[in-house]
């Protein structure tokens, strides 16, 4: 996939290594509120950019949605006073105009709004000749393509200061989390775009303060930019999502516990002992394949066996019968039994695609 030709963080946002710690309310209630939260944020020390909400999508209609362009005086009043950079989330073309127009230094496309190609493009067009950086969160739904759509569109437009925000994905499942980290999409996403900068919206995934700390690090551990957190001078009275914001002071010891790791090291020790260990990760992979192959073309030859007499594909008793000895055995070296039923579905469905191959192929007709 083609690069974006986007300006590294460290360029717009000159910070060093530093993870970019934005933070600040969920919504803008009043201007005390916004005022005393930036602060008490300014005192830690330990935040480079502060958010709020100006204009608040909501699930449901009549609730507080915002106070709109007269809470942007106040953003404008935070920087004034406190001298830090402001960002708030726009999600139509209005909201970009008033945006810039009050000064507002980065904006942040939502979640909501990613998932429409119709809203970022009318977002993407309101920005065309204006330079400014801008966010953007992944669609609430898991779906990479329409996450990178948006952010070519964004690029397109002419914006080359650009983020991704990983935020989480919807999910029908029960979890601890409000959002699904599945943080898959971000390594891809990164994979794809090593020269996009990710941060991560902890606050979002979590739902919830208690697990904040834990999505923060292992941001961190995934070699992720920043971290874009709630927080709010009085998380209990919050208008919006009360349970998952933190007051300045817990931001601060959130930010001052975490381990900021390295994506390499040039210690002559550590690199030769990581070649070894990686040539011997090569050996393996190269056998699981191999191993792979091997049982692959035994699946086939059942496959055959299978045509020529009439037999159906899934055989459910075979297979519940390899699941439970392969995950008693797996258990017993120590893989988990998530990973080993995962594992051992891909090959299951493996077997089975290439067994309905053969099935609509026909019999070499023998003389
Ligand atoms: O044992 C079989 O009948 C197979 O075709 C092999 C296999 C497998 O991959 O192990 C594939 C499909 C069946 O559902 C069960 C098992």
């Amino acid at each position: 996939m083609k690069a974006f030709d986007v300006l590294p963080l460290n360029e717009w946002f000159p910070g060093g290594n530093e993870p970019l710690i934005i933070a600040g309310p969920c919504s803008a209630e009043s201007e005390d509120q916004v005022m005393a939260t930036a602060r008490e944020l300014k005192k830690t020390g330990k935040v480079r950019v502060y958010r709020a909400g100006i204009w608040k999508p909501r699930t449901r209609p009549g609730e507080f949605e915002g106070h709109g362009a007269e809470a942007l005086k106040w953003l404008q009043r935070v920087k004034e006073e406190t001298g830090f950079p402001v960002t708030c989330e726009v999600a139509t073309a209005k909201h970009v105009e008033e945006s810039l127009e009050a000064g507002v230094d980065i904006l942040w496309v939502g979640a909501r709004t990613t998932v429409n190609p119709f809203s970022v493009q009318e977002i993407a067009d309101a920005l065309k000749g204006v330079d400014i950086p801008v966010m953007i969160k992944n669609p609430v739904n898991p779906d990479l393509s329409l996450w990178i759509g948006g952010i070519e569109r964004l690029y397109r437009a002419g914006i080359n200061k650009l983020v991704a925000i990983h935020r989480g994905f919807s999910s029908f499942e029960k979890s601890a989390f409000r959002n699904e980290p599945m943080w898959e999409m971000a390594i891809n996403l990164k994979t794809q775009h090593p020269e996009l900068p990710i941060i991560v919206d902890p606050s979002h995934i979590c739902g919830n303060r208690e697990l904040l700390p834990y999505i923060s690090q292992k941001a961190m551990d995934l070699d992720m930019q920043g971290l874009m957190i709630e927080s709010h001078i009085n998380p209990a009275t919050a208008w919006t999502d009360a349970k998952q914001q933190v007051t300045p002071e817990a931001l601060a010891q959130l930010v001052g516990n975490l381990t900021l790791r390295k994506p390499e090291s040039q210690n002559v020790e550590f690199v030769s002992k990581l070649e070894q260990l990686r040539q011997n990760i090569d050996k393996l992979d190269d056998q699981i394949i191999q191993k792979m192959a091997e049982r692959m073309q035994i699946v086939e030859k059942i496959g055959e066996y299978k045509r020529d007499n009439d037999v159906t594909i899934l055989q459910v008793n075979r297979w519940e019968e390899i699941m439970e000895k392969r995950t008693s055995f797996a258990k017993a070296l120590n893989l988990s039994e998530a990973f080993t039923h995962r594992l051992l579905d891909l090959i299951h469905s493996e077997s089975i695609r290439r067994q309905t191959e053969i099935m609509n192929t026909k019999p070499v007709e023998h003389a």
